[in-house]
């Protein structure tokens, strides 16, 4: 009996809550944004490329959070740390949902965590995910990535410019498969290697996430490419047998290994072993999905930062010879930088986080969505509202980075070496959705930049007058921003780091 009213008096008591709740939200004004058309709302005006940039612009206007319509959908953009914070963190509870993506349902992305609506399955698979990389496991893939890293230096060091973009690629596939399936890339023909390439187009090519015509209204899809809004989906059909050979061939390479008794440790391997004992929770299919998703998730964004990294040093090469002189400080020289240098070599670090800063991978991140209404600062933001983080106008929030279009490192060193500006942890997102392989493609990047400026040298290419070329920073629009292609030139720093490069062992490299 008890236990009954017990039950009532919480029947009640939240039927009134959300009533007062209700009440409370219905008289207060959604967020401001830029004026609208009746019924297409703000169709005309959504910006077609470098999104981030015009909504921070728009913010200054409107304020840190706006909200948007296109044919009746809200579509509220945060501006500034602080809200994305104090909502997708603060408020994760409510915050957590992403909406549907019909175009990469079209596109054969299944079981991908990334675009998973909040609820069970979701829970499961970002269990599976956050087991394999939280922090403390991703220790054992540190010699790994050091050993990748110096691949990658060398492979740099050998070959033409016109090979710098492949191999830099390279390298972010190269730390994935031998997470994913400990598969090591050393060949130009590797399978991996032309897998990744058409998964990169299939996603630079339907341009950020839940944005395109198709998305917006799913049945077009049956319609033929010529049909205006109907582009996607023939791009989509295009690209499908690529994304499938992403689900298939991993797991049945890492099988047939087995079978042969020369598969290496790796995600997949552990996961036929759980499965084996029925420790996993999840399936054969699910886990095609998990390991796509890490694919997907991961290579593009480390390709586009260690790329965007040679950029800013051809640049700034005060900020190169900088990190060069703290590396030889802490190295003399006389080896190859470990992880075990870290600490001692801040400003490597501050160079990382200026570049995820100065344009961060993925600059609208991945829209959560909004499961209840509430209130944020008197402002009304509505269930259903589809909720983006504007990654890139978060860089640019001058009232926390000083002279923010700038690159400058130091900014980040404590006062008064530097600034003390806060770390660029807005690049991996926010709340339950933060990027779970955070700490690896730190880890990644780290190795990459310091391990580069260790042994080489990156300057301008020179025009046939001798002329330095100063390239320009052209980013790509898409879910993963990537800068266009730019001339550059990288040299060995010294004989003593070509011997140290020469000696390390493994394999060399295809070039
Ligand atoms: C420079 C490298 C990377 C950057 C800048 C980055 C950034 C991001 C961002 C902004 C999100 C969306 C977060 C949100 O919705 O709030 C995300 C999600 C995700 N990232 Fe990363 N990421 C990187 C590398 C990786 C790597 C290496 C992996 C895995 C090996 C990975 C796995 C994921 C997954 C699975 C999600 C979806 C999480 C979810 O929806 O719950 N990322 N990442």
């Amino acid at each position: 009996m008890l236990a009954f009213f017990a039950s009532l008096l919480l029947v009640v008591g939240t039927g009134i809550l959300l009533y007062i709740l209700r009440l409370r939200t219905q008289h207060l004004k959604p967020p401001r944004g830029p004026p609208k058309d009746p019924v297409i709302g703000h169709l005309r005006v959504m910006p077609t490329a470098q999104a981030g940039l015009v909504f921070h612009r728009w913010a200054k206007t409107y304020g840190d959070v706006m909200q948007l319509e296109v044919l009746g959908q809200r579509i509220i953009v945060l501006d500034t740390y602080q809200a994305a914070v104090d909502l997708l963190e603060n408020r994760s509870s409510i915050y957590s949902d992403r909406p549907k993506f019909p175009l990469y349902d079209l596109l054969g992305w299944t079981h991908i965590l990334g675009f998973m609506q909040y609820g069970k399955v979701f829970t499961n698979h970002r269990q599976v995910h956050q087991s394999y990389l939280v922090r403390h496991k991703c220790i054992p893939f540190l010699p790994m990535q050091t050993e990748e890293a110096r691949r990658l230096a060398r492979n740099l060091l050998i070959c033409p410019p016109e090979k710098y973009s492949d191999f830099l690629s390279r390298f972010s596939t190269g730390v994935i498969t031998r997470l994913t399936v400990g598969h090591e890339i050393v060949t130009d023909d590797d399978p991996y290697l032309k897998l990744t390439k058409a998964i990169y187009q299939a996603l630079s090519r339907t341009g950020p996430p839940g944005n395109s015509p198709i998305d917006l209204f799913p049945f077009l899809r049956h319609f033929p490419s010529w049909f205006p809004g109907a582009y996607h989906a023939r791009v989509a059909r295009t690209c499908r047998p690529a994304v499938r050979k992403l689900y298939e061939y991993p797991l049945q390479s890492v099988e047939n290994e087995r079978k042969a008794g020369e598969a290496s440790p790796s995600f997949l391997l552990s996961w036929l072993e759980e499965s084996e004992s029925n420790a996993s929770i999840v399936g054969r299919e699910e886990v095609k999905g998990v390991v796509a998703t890490m694919f997907a998730a991961g290579e593009a964004t480390t390709w586009s930062t260690v790329t965007l990294f040679i950029l800013a040093m051809v640049l700034h090469p005060d900020s190169q010879l900088r990190a060069q002189n703290e590396l030889d400080s802490v190295l003399g020289g006389a080896r190859l930088p470990e992880f075990t240098d870290r600490q001692n070599l801040p400003y490597i670090d501050c160079i990382l986080q200026e570049t995820l800063r100065w344009h961060p991978p993925t600059p609208l991140g991945i829209p959560h969505r909004c499961t209840q209404d509430n209130e944020y600062k008197g402002m009304y933001i509505a269930k259903g509202s589809l909720v983006f983080a504007n990654i890139r106008g978060m860089a640019l929030d001058e009232s926390v980075y000083k002279d923010a279009t700038m690159y400058r490192p130091e900014r980040f060193l404590p006062a008064p070496l530097g600034n003390g500006e806060p770390h660029f942890t807005a690049a991996f997102g926010f709340g339950r959705r933060i990027c779970t392989g955070l700490h690896f493609a730190d880890n990644s990047l780290w190795i990459a930049i310091a391990t580069i400026l260790a042994t080489c040298s990156i300057s301008n290419a020179l025009d046939a007058n001798g002329e330095k070329i100063i390239p320009e920073r052209v980013m790509s629009d898409g879910i993963a921003s990537h800068p266009d292609d730019f001339p550059c030139v990288i040299t060995v720093r010294s004989p003593a780091a070509r011997a140290l490069l020469a000696d390390f062992d493994s394999p060399g490299p295809a070039v």
